[in-house]
């Protein structure tokens, strides 16, 4: 089984407001309210892709209900531990520019976390575990090394989309994929890129410092993957981008989904270019049929 694991979930509350001007009253176009926080978003592109998962992390007060309702609608599998405090509700304003408001979500006790860590010990070396997105303002620095150094001394094998200091000490554990994006590889080595191509050596540097295999989103601008043979590009698809949040999470499902099922780097990519694309070119997460739209026309292209 896969878990996703989703610390600090949220609603998506995504409005559409033309012409935005600050200081202003403005009437919405259109509204969308949506359970996320990446984890849950992978547990959502899974499901659309047919494979089974369980969500875990923690929710908590009315927004929480609503999280658990709307995975329980979607038939997604979850056992989130109750907490007291609120799960956060971020807010996406789509105008001419996209801008977030991302709260910084809900404390913990000790408690809560120790249950939500009993829950952890079933998990087998049978299993898989996709961990991302930010962990709670209460919890300590080192958390997520924490879960990933007890997941590898358990021999549980995962993947992360995490960022900064937190995906520099999962490398030593050897994930199965992390999935920076251009900006984040940038930050993690201290760099600003202009292009795509300058980005290359810093993704092989992922896998040299440990990830079996690191794909680099890119946006616009397309994807990388950099496996410990290869670098494979593959170019953005033509389209109109409605919503692309939950992009990175939707490539990130696409990968460990069909890695686990075929052991194929390549064929993993491309479905994860497939779902990336068409979750940004779709309204809300991409549904099946959308990412078997996209599938036929992913390119890869071998550049070293
Ligand atoms: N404008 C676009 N045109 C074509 N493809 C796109 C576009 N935006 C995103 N994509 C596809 O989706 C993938 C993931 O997008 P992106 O790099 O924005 O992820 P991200 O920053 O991790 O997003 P998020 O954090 O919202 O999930 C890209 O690598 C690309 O394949
Ligand atoms: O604050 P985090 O946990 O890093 O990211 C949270 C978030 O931006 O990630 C998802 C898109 O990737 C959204 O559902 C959610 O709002």
């Amino acid at each position: 089984m896969i878990y996703t694991i989703t610390l600090n979930p949220t609603i998506d509350y995504i409005v559409t407001v033309p012409q935005l001007a600050l200081g202003h009253s403005h009437h919405m176009q259109d509204e969308l309210i949506t359970p996320g926080g990446k984890g849950i978003m992978v547990s959502r592109v899974l499901k659309a892709l047919g494979i089974p998962s369980i969500a875990l992390g923690f929710r908590g007060g009315f927004t929480g209900d609503f999280v658990r309702d709307y995975m329980e609608e979607l038939n997604i599998l979850n056992q989130f531990t109750v907490i007291k405090e609120r799960t956060r509700i971020n807010l996406v304003l789509k105008s001419d520019q996209d801008t977030e408001i991302s709260d910084y979500g809900p404390s913990a006790t000790d408690e809560e976390v120790a249950r939500f860590m009993k829950g952890f010990e079933d998990i087998s070396t049978q299993d898989f575990v996709v961990m991302s997105g930010s962990k709670l303002p209460s919890m300590p620095k080192d958390f997520y090394e924490q879960l990933i150094r007890s997941l590898h001394e358990e021999g549980v094998p995962f993947a992360c989309d995490i960022t900064k200091d937190e995906l520099r000490n999962s490398l030593q554990y050897h994930p199965l994929v992390v999935k920076p994006n251009q900006k984040e590889v940038g930050e993690f080595f201290g760099r600003t890129f202009t292009t795509w191509q300058e980005v290359v050596p810093y993704g092989k540097q992922l896998v040299e410092l440990g990830a079996q295999h690191a794909i680099v989103s890119l946006g616009g601008d397309g994807a990388l993957l950099f496996t410990p043979n290869e670098v494979i590009y593959a170019p953005p698809l033509s389209g109109k981008v409605a919503n692309p949040v939950g992009a990175g999470d939707s490539m990130v499902a696409g990968f460990v989904g069909t890695f686990i099922r075929t052991g194929d780097a390549s064929e993993a990519f491309r479905v994860a270019v497939a779902a990336g694309t068409a979750t940004a070119f779709s309204p809300d997460i991409a549904t099946t049929e959308e990412i078997e739209a996209q599938l036929g026309r992913v390119v890869l292209e071998i550049i070293e």
